[in-house]
């Protein structure tokens, strides 16, 4: 397992160790002791998410507020996305700061997201199957978001405004200054 810090303090990008044999993989896609170990943070996750989508889907940016913040471990299971957190801590250094990753099927990359962040992904495959789970429960009230194109955050999705696919309610999110 490698584990690497981000610019945006207390996220970590983790490398999984994958066992290849004749068969195909196995990896231990979380482990509470070796997280514990290698970032110094108690986590106990209490849902798993998991969400397929096609081509130019971009999730995002969402969060939860107050009590229900959530920190998640995100990964791909199948193809490739990008992933971005924004920071969005009151008095954080970084606030208003992003950190952008390619996560996939291919690097087996996680990426670890604290409570106190937006987060949102943009598909780059053909289709992508993600997987995160999450050290709160969904809380619909709380549910809040910053849209995605917002020029304050300078955020490159990589893909092309008319390939991107975003729901109505993505659409309809406030900018970051107005959150
Ligand atoms: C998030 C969530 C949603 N739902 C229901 C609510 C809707 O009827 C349906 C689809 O929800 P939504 O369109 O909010 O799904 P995403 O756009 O993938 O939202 C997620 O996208 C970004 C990337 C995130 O990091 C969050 O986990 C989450 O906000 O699932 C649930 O029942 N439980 C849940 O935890």
């Amino acid at each position: 397992m490698i584990v690497e810090k981000t610019n945006l303090k207390g996220s970590f990008i983790i490398q999984p160790r994958v066992y290849n044999d004749e068969r195909g993989y196995f990896i231990e896609s979380f482990n509470q002791k070796d997280f514990k170990e290698y970032t110094g943070l108690d986590i106990s996750f209490v849902q798993d998410n998991e969400s397929k989508s096609l081509y130019g889907v971009l999730r995002g940016l969402h969060f939860q507020t107050g009590q229900h913040a959530q920190a998640k471990l995100i990964r791909a299971i199948k193809g490739r996305i990008m992933d971005v957190i924004v920071d969005i801590r009151q008095g954080s250094d970084t606030y208003g700061q992003h950190f952008s990753i390619e996560i996939s099927e291919e690097n087996k990359k996680q990426l670890f997201i604290p409570r106190g962040f937006a987060h949102g992904f943009v598909v780059l495959s053909e289709e992508a199957i993600i997987s995160y789970k999450c050290d709160n429960f969904y809380n619909k009230d709380s549910e809040r978001g910053i849209i995605y194109n917002d020029s304050s955050l300078d955020i490159d999705w990589k893909v092309s405004r008319q390939d991107l696919i975003i729901s109505s309610k993505d659409l309809s999110l406030p900018k970051f200054k107005n959150i």
